[in-house]
């Protein structure tokens, strides 16, 4: 039977190559692309019907920033699919980031100069901003907006006799020290995106808790460091490609330098051929990339706590009920204005 594949944030990078494997391992896939950029989504599903001709590839409108937009296209992929095999939640963001040059330095000449170079702990910060619901844009986008996605889908993800999965594109710059349950959109810090992806990883095991018997299995990946419209946000391409050698030489001693889109792609990769049963709820999945250029995916326990993950996951449900009260006030209103 015809497995049903939904990526997000899958016009570019990570997402993308990620379609591109997927259909080369299954020609029989029913892919949903589902994207906020509706150009960049038909340029990006042309491009995979070039490769592989008579693939069943749909695109959906999503801006997971946006919890009406995520309303609306989860209501359109329940008229469309009956099931979900795996949901993949790679759409993110990382805006305005700077590097600290200093710490930079400092970290190089430093024992902790490759774990630097592999998380970017100390040496990223990021300005982030509220959106149009009145969230954290970070926050919405790279969690909160799956976080609804998967509530808004539950009928299909949450059914019995049938396995579905989601995936969430998580990052080694996930840190416990970006993240305070006080302040889960974080407000008041400069990480957001370390935040949003400890956050993302926490919520991963919580869902495992409550759904695992509802036949819903969640894990969380790090694709490693790759050179995507993410990363030339932080250091222009033509810079990239200058330093490449160097980047190169680094991945002798770290194999998190996975550097294109088809490698950081590894993980995601490997779970979709992997049953959930042998999967280790605890466990972040990272691609890598060998000196030599072979790549392989390795699980590495994640630095979370149930209990937070608990009241994470209970804080966002109390978020959701507020957003969805704040989207039906706000509709009505419009509603009495046009009449
Ligand atoms: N590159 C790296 O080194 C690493 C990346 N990651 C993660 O990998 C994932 C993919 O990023 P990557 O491929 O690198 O970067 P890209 O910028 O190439 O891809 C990000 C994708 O997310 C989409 N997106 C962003 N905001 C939204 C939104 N509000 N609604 C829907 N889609 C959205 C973008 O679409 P649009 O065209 O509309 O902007 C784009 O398709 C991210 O979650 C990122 O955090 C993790 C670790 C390392
Ligand atoms: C000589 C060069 C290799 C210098 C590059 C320094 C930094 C710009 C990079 C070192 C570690 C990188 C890194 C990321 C971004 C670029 C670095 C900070 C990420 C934060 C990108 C997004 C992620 O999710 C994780 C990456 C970890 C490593």
């Amino acid at each position: 039977m015809e497995r049903v594949v939904i990526v997000t944030g899958a016009n570019s990078g990570i997402g993308l190559a990620l379609c591109e494997r997927l259909l080369a391992v299954d020609s029989q896939l029913r892919l949903c692309l589902a994207c906020r950029n509706m150009r960049r989504a038909e340029a990006a599903r042309a491009a995979l019907l070039t490769s592989h001709t008579g693939a069943r590839v749909d695109l959906l409108h999503l801006d997971v920033g946006s919890v009406q937009s995520v309303f609306t296209a989860a209501q359109e992929v329940k008229t469309r699919y009956n099931k979900i095999d795996f949901l993949y939640l790679n759409a993110g963001i990382m805006p305005n980031p700077q590097v600290d040059i200093g710490a930079f330095f400092k970290g190089l000449f430093s024992r902790n100069a490759i774990n630097m170079f592999a998380t970017a702990e100390g040496i990223l910060t990021q300005q982030d901003r509220l959106n149009s619901d009145g969230l954290q844009e970070v926050f919405a986008t790279n969690l909160f907006g799956h976080f609804l996605l998967i509530r808004e889908l539950e009928p299909l993800l949450c059914q019995t006799g049938h396995i579905s999965r989601v995936v969430w594109t998580s990052s080694s710059n996930a840190q416990r020290s970006a993240f305070s349950i006080e302040d889960m959109q974080h407000r008041n810090g400069s990480e957001p995106y370390s935040s949003s992806k400890y956050a993302s990883d926490m919520v991963s095991l919580a869902l495992n808790k409550h759904k695992n018997s509802q036949g819903l299995f969640s894990s969380v990946i790090c694709p490693g460091l790759v050179m995507t419209n993410l990363t030339y946000g932080i250091l222009p391409s033509f810079f990239w490609t200058l330093i490449m050698p160097i980047m190169y030489l680094i991945r002798i001693f770290t194999n998190t330098f996975t550097l294109t889109p088809y490698n950081g792609a590894e993980a995601l990769h490997w779970l979709f051929l992997q049953t959930p049963e042998s999967l280790d709820p605890r466990a972040k999945y990272h691609s890598l990339t060998s000196a030599r250029g072979i790549n392989y995916t390795i699980p590495r326990q994640m630095d979370i706590d149930d209990e937070t993950s608990e009241i994470l996951y209970d804080k966002l449900l109390e978020l959701e009920r507020v957003m969805r009260k704040k989207l039906s006030e706000r509709n009505a209103d419009t509603e009495a204005q046009t009449y």
